[in-house]
């Protein structure tokens, strides 16, 4: 079963497995995993998912065994990238980890989670899925393409660099930020004539901020698959230059990322949209892995990044409905 909900939409989501088509697929960091969600959207009402309630007890793994990575573990770690980042002059590389949260005899109501989850973030894209014995939930607002499909016009951002919402932004944000505009424009500007750039602005994700600029593109339709392909995985989540900086992170990250800063694929009449897997947990029967991570660069603290993914884990950690 497949759950979701679009940015800035009050109307929820499903997919009813009965057909051949496949509207909704979820794609992993590394690629070599596709979950496809066949039939039709269809929507459905807050009531019918209050009542089905799904809980936790109901799903059929208990987490496999596990180490959590401590705060000072995870530092010291940095401390290595921060030195890999300057040995190989690499702008940046995001580094993740997994935020272990037990349900210590209480389970989870996994349709009410979905359903604060829609509350708390209006711009974000929803979901909730159970499927092949995985379950996962995630809200973020970080598009990595929308085609229109009557005009053609392809949308896409760069998101990234964090800081509470009350703070101000310092270089290592900006400098962090730029590399994924960089990217993004240098792809664009090879498949479309007219790429259109924003100014660069806030963007507010429940207590925290990111920096943002928006891109636009027209271009033809034939082309989306391949821009897509060329895209992910943006510097948001990996680094430059790509394939260099995803060995590096299957070096330093102890366990796969699996569906985390992957992306999701859903199309509809109107348009066919991407949208990055981040702010996602994986839930077992027992327990939930929270998938969080920052980009790290040769200014980082990394005390501060460790508070960075806290705050992230935050963003699905609060909205969790303990029943
Ligand atoms: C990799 C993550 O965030 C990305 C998106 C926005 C800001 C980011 C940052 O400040 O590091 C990351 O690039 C994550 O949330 O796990």
């Amino acid at each position: 079963m497949l759950y979701f909900r679009f940015p800035f939409s009050e109307d929820y989501n499903f997919v009813d497995e009965n057909l051949d088509k496949n509207p909704v697929s979820f794609h992993s960091f590394d690629n070599l995993e596709i979950l496809d969600f066949s039939g039709e959207i269809e929507s459905i009402s807050k009531d019918e998912i209050l009542s089905a309630e799904i809980l936790s007890d109901s799903l059929s793994s208990k987490l496999p065994l596990f180490e959590e990575e401590q705060q000072s573990d995870y530092q010291q770690k940095l401390l290595k990238v921060i030195d890999f980042i300057k040995e190989n002059d690499l702008s940046k590389l995001v580094i993740s980890r997994r935020k272990l949260v037990k349900y210590e005899g209480s389970p989870i109501n996994l349709s009410r989670t979905f359903l604060n989850l829609c509350k708390a973030y209006p711009n974000a894209f929803v979901y909730f899925f159970i499927k092949d014995e995985k379950c996962w939930l995630g809200a973020f607002s970080e598009l990595l393409g929308k085609f229109n499909k009557k005009t053609s016009e392809f949308e896409t951002m760069s998101l990234a660099g964090t800081i509470p919402v009350h703070e101000s932004w310092t270089s290592k944000e900006i400098e962090e930020q730029k590399p994924v505009t960089d990217f993004i424009k240098n792809i664009l500007n090879a498949y479309s004539e007219k790429v259109e750039l924003s100014e660069t602005y806030d963007h507010l994700s429940g207590n925290i901020k990111h920096l943002r600029n928006d891109f636009k593109a027209q271009i033809v339709r034939e082309d989306v698959e391949k821009i897509i392909s060329e895209l992910h995985p943006t510097p948001a989540v990996c680094g430059i230059p790509k394939d260099f900086c995803r060995k590096a992170i299957g070096k330093f990250e102890k366990d796969p990322r699996n569906f985390y800063a992957g992306y999701i694929r859903v199309e509809n009449d109107d348009f066919v949209q991407y949208f990055v897997n981040l702010r996602c947990a994986e839930f077992f029967q027992d327990a939930a892995l929270i998938y969080v991570g920052g980009g790290i660069t040769a200014e980082s603290s990394p005390e501060k990044e460790w508070r960075e993914t806290e705050l992230k884990a935050e963003a699905v950690l609060k909205n969790i409905d303990f029943s």
